[in-house]
């Protein structure tokens, strides 16, 4: 159960927000970022982000959420409703001390998938329970998910959520994630 802690305007870069905060029993300070009037509303653009620091943060090359990130602020800012929910779930929800754990044996040449399973962790933790929570406080009819990740969509489906479409989220490859992207389509499943 989430419950509204508090709202605000957020003037960004991709023009202007309200950010919400809920209280959850995750406890975790998750985001929800809103343009215009998401209420009652069908094929609300919808992007899922999962918080990557380094990336989001620090630009690293190393992955494509920053990009992704930007590319969504933008393409929400331009819509006359929509919203991004920023989920505090850091390297795939292993935090931030296995990822970097994880990025050091990426260092050693093993791939994004091998490194969280030879510490022992899972490839994937994540849980969006959190989103389906939201959409239903603001009663979303139905939405359009800003993903390359099937995962996410089948997530949403399976807790009733009726989405009707998928709006692809590019990036522009650089020479330091082509490796993580090509791992990403193969061996996660992503339509890239
Ligand atoms: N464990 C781990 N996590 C990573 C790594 N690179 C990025 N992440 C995390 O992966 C998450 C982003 O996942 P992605 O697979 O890029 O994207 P997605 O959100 O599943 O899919 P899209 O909706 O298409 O962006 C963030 O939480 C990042 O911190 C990595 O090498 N190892
Ligand atoms: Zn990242």
């Amino acid at each position: 159960m989430i419950k509204l802690y508090a709202k605000a305007k957020l003037p960004t870069m991709a023009g202007m927000f309200d950010i919400y905060t809920f209280e959850n029993d995750e406890h975790q300070d998750h985001a929800v970022l809103v343009k215009g009037d998401v209420t009652g509303k069908e094929d609300v653009p919808l992007r899922i982000h999962s918080e990557c620091l380094t990336g989001d943060v620090f630009g690293s090359r190393r992955c494509d959420c920053r990009d992704q990130l930007i590319r969504s602020l933008v393409y929400l800012g331009k819509q006359e409703y929509g919203m991004l929910i920023y989920l505090r779930q850091e390297g795939r929800g292993i935090g931030l001390l296995n990822k970097i754990r994880a990025y050091s044996l990426q260092d050693q040449g093993y791939d994004t998938v091998e490194a969280n399973l030879m510490l022992g962790l899972p490839v994937d933790k994540r849980d969006y329970t959190f989103a389906v929570e939201v959409l239903k406080y603001f009663n979303v009819k139905s939405v359009k998910v800003m993903t390359n990740n099937p995962a996410k969509m089948d997530f949403l489906l399976e807790h009733g959520i009726r989405v009707t479409g998928r709006i692809p989220v590019k990036s522009t490859p650089t020479p330091y994630d082509e490796f993580y992207l090509t791992t990403k389509r193969e061996r996660l499943g992503h339509q890239l």
